[in-house]
């Protein structure tokens, strides 16, 4: 990244925020920004032309400042989400209202321009509010100009005419709501996108997890075990992170299930499942490899197969010391680990791993065995492709 780009990006970031849908927000009141910047603009040379009194003209430009610069600190902060409106959209439109309708008291002859801005309010209301709220802006603009025309007519006579305020409300009374209903539209539009977008992400999350975890322990299930071993075999080609496999096999299953029957088999299985989640770290990775045996997976380098050694300890003492149900059953298991040496194919450590596990069987189970990796000239390597 150059310098320009790495200060422009700090810049944004300080302005913007980093957090992506904080940005989003505060773009969005930058809408807000630009209407009351060049407001203040036009506001200032009318107050110097004398167009607009010198104190209201001041009031209305603190009145500006001190909300664009409040909604944008909340925005910016997040504050606003803590107040229950991330983006403050309807406080702005209608705080955004307010300063048009005190710009119509004050702004003399060019009163009914001022009125234009009603538009740009509701066009950021079009894409910000829910549909609940444009129609709130939209009676909330309509009953606020009736309010403000009558006020004005009352107190000064003179200079406010009933007949022209009269019309100029009837037709201002009679587009906005023209208006609000395009808002209202686009706004119900958003929502079912919205609405849709949740409902599509959860359908994929679902797919996701039917097509990558065990249906019954919840852990992951062998197709997605092989692409993530393959994962960290290519990361070990390049960074040189190995692993280690440990296959376990509960032992005796099959009498659970003749004598407690294939449900309470079931509960076994996610017994087991859930006992060595707890006693694993993040980083490793159990899956169900099929029936009642499972598949560790284990960063290696550091620990190697004493690391693993040590972590089935743990699920086996884990196991003992929660026995199923009724507290009558203890489910034991026997394991074989071995590592995976770099370049070597993935059937080869996995027929390594099995033999470790079948030792340990032969063995008398309940127990685990290691199989150290051959020296490299006795194991047949293979290039990463064929992995
Ligand atoms: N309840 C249940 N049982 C299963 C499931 N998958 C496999 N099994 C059973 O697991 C048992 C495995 O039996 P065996 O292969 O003889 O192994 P074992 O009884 O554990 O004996 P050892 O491995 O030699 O200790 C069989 O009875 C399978 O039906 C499952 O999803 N649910």
């Amino acid at each position: 990244m150059t310098t320009v780009s790495a200060c422009w990006r700090a810049l944004t970031d300080l302005v913007l925020g980093a957090d992506a849908r904080v940005r989003r927000r505060v773009r969005l009141s930058m809408i807000a920004v630009w209407g009351y910047s060049i407001s203040s603009v036009l506001l200032v040379y009318a107050m110097q032309i004398g167009l607009v009194a010198r104190v209201p003209g001041e009031m209305l430009l603190a009145y500006m400042w001190v909300g664009m610069t409040t909604f944008y600190l909340l925005v910016r902060t997040d504050w606003s989400t803590r107040l229950g409106s991330p983006g403050m959209d309807l406080p702005q439109c209608l705080y955004a209202l307010v300063a048009i309708l005190f710009a119509y008291a004050i702004t003399g002859p060019v009163r009914s321009s001022v009125l234009m801005m009603i538009a740009l309010v509701l066009v950021f209301g079009m894409f910000t509010l829910s549909a609940r709220q444009v129609f709130i802006m939209g009676a909330a603009t309509v009953l606020g100009l009736g309010v403000v025309m009558a006020t004005l007519v009352q107190l000064y006579p003179a200079e406010f005419d009933p007949k022209l305020e009269l019309i100029k409300f009837v037709l201002a009374a009679s587009t906005l709501p023209a208006v609000s209903a395009v808002a209202f539209y686009v706004a119900q539009v958003r929502g079912r996108l919205v609405q849709q977008k949740a409902e599509l992400r959860k359908a994929f999350d679902r797919l996701q997890d039917i097509a990558t975890r065990d249906e019954l322990t919840g852990l992951v299930n062998r197709r997605h075990m092989l692409s993530l071993i393959q994962q960290a075999m290519q990361r070990q080609q390049r960074a040189g992170e190995g692993f280690c496999l440990a296959l376990i096999d509960l032992d005796h299953f099959k009498r659970i299930n003749d004598l407690h029957g294939h449900q309470a088999g079931d509960a076994a299985l996610r017994h087991f499942a859930e006992t060595a989640r707890a006693e694993l770290r993040q980083t490793d990775t159990l899956a169900r490899w099929g029936g009642e045996e499972f598949l560790l997976m284990l960063p290696s380098p550091d620990p190697g197969p004493g690391g693993a050694l040590q972590a089935l300890g743990r699920i086996r003492e884990a196991l003992q010391a929660q026995p199923l149900a009724d507290g009558s059953l203890r489910l034991g298991f026997s394991a074989g680990i071995t590592e995976h040496p770099a370049g070597e194919a993935l059937d080869l450590t996995l027929e390594r791993a099995d033999r470790a596990l079948y030792a340990a069987k032969a063995a008398g189970r309940q127990r685990t065995e290691v199989l150290p990796v051959p020296a490299p000239r006795e194991r047949p390597l293979v290039k990463p492709a064929q992995v």
